[in-house]
């Protein structure tokens, strides 16, 4: 994507070739250069990486086929790695992730979002302009997710969950691992301390140069800082997932079922085997992990690349007791756990696993893994 930052331009595609293009077309010297900035040269993947369209490991084999040197290409494989990283913390600590992981927040006034935020009234112009476009695009740019969280929890002082689940509906790249424990992250709750921006940084990366707001301070004034009068009215907001009306499904006995679900939407899983094919929409899961309707709506635009997808919208045990279901395959993830059948495992880039309380301690042994 040209790095002339244009949100018009920001767009998901759905159809299969068209996720291959954009994987072909990373540019891993220009990204490591410009990634934080708003106009940077991002991959715009992760909505296909969150719904398991294609995997981190598929990213990083087109990538390195594409001639791209592992050294050059450092930068975007490390950001790769994060996603690997939350998602293997996500399978080692399960349910831990949805409270505050390694410390309690401090200092939390409230446990709703602030109003004036969800309404892109904060003030701070490249805020504002993210969140109204954000309800558009269902995207937002790393360091715009970062800003936001850090006025959220830390200049509002709101508890991190409610915000991230409102930010978590309004993705298209939803993924649950990412996003609490990023929420986290900048919340000081996995780390040692709170991730806090001011004014000029939010103008160096996000192109304005607006003097003057609550977050124009030196950073040794926010210690003291009291909450924004603009930050002060909260409210919990209605997340309710649309769930699409359950059409017949046509089912074949003799066959095997394979059951996709928001985690794994991948047309090429087990794409030569005869088999029922079932996006199984819970709403068990979608009562904890609600999305809204363009999220939904991407989600189902995705699987029409699974050939002779089939929707139920029901739980997995529903399923079994109306179809007559004898061999079911799924993938392993850690929203799964209520289903049963043969589970296999998902592609991760490398052999690391298992939990580590630092990103940088799982890299460095990710790392050994490359040829350089
Ligand atoms: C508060 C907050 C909430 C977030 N919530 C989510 C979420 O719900 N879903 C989600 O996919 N990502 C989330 N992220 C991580 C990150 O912002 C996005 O993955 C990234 O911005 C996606 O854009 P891209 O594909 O253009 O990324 P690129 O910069 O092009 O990166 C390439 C790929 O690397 C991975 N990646 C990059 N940065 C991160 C990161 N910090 N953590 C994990 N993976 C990363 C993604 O798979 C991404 O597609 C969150 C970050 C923050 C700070």
């Amino acid at each position: 994507m040209a790095s002339n930052y244009d949100v018009t331009k920001v767009h998901f595609p759905s159809a299969y070739s068209e996720i291959l293009q954009r994987v072909e077309s990373i540019d891993p010297s220009t990204y490591a250069r410009t990634r934080n900035y708003i106009s940077g040269a991002v991959s715009y993947l992760s909505p296909y990486i969150s719904r398991g369209v294609i995997s981190t490991k598929f990213v990083l084999q087109q990538l390195l086929q594409n001639g791209h040197s592992v050294k050059k290409s450092e930068k975007f494989i490390q950001e790769l790695a994060w996603r690997d990283y939350w998602q293997q913390v996500w399978m080692a600590k399960g349910n831990a992730i949805d409270n505050d992981l390694r410390h309690l927040q401090t200092d939390v006034q409230n446990h709703e979002i602030s109003t004036n935020l969800v309404k892109g009234e904060t003030g701070i112009k490249a805020i504002d302009r993210a969140v109204a476009q954000f309800y558009d695009t269902g995207y937002l740019h790393n360091h715009v997710r970062m800003y936001i969280a850090a006025i959220s929890c830390n200049m509002g002082k709101s508890h991190w969950k409610i915000p991230a689940q409102w930010m978590y509906y309004h993705l298209l790249d939803g993924d649950w691992a990412s996003n609490a424990l990023s929420w986290q992250w900048v919340a000081g709750c996995n780390r040692n301390k709170k991730y806090v921006a001011n004014q000029e940084n939010i103008n160096k990366y996000c192109h304005t140069t607006q003097q003057g707001t609550f977050l124009d301070i030196p950073y040794d004034a926010f210690s003291t800082m009291g909450i924004p009068e603009v930050l002060d009215d909260t409210h919990l907001p209605e997340l309710i997932t649309p769930l699409p009306e359950q059409k017949e499904i046509k089912f074949d006995k003799a066959l095997p079922t394979q059951i996709y679900n928001y985690y794994n939407l991948d047309p090429n899983w087990k794409g030569d085997l005869s088999a029922n094919r079932i996006l199984l929409l819970e709403p068990s899961h979608f009562a904890k992990y609600p999305i809204g309707q363009k999220s939904m709506d991407f989600m189902l635009a995705l699987g029409e690349n699974i050939e002779n997808l089939q929707v139920f919208v029901g739980e997995f045990d529903e399923l079994l007791a109306q179809y007559p279901i004898s061999e079911v395959y799924f993938n392993e993830h850690p929203t799964n756990k209520n289903y049963r059948g043969k589970e296999e495992a998902r592609d991760w880039m490398f052999s690391v696993t298992g939990y580590f309380p630092s990103f940088f301690a799982f890299w460095k042994k990710c790392k050994k893994e490359l040829n350089y």
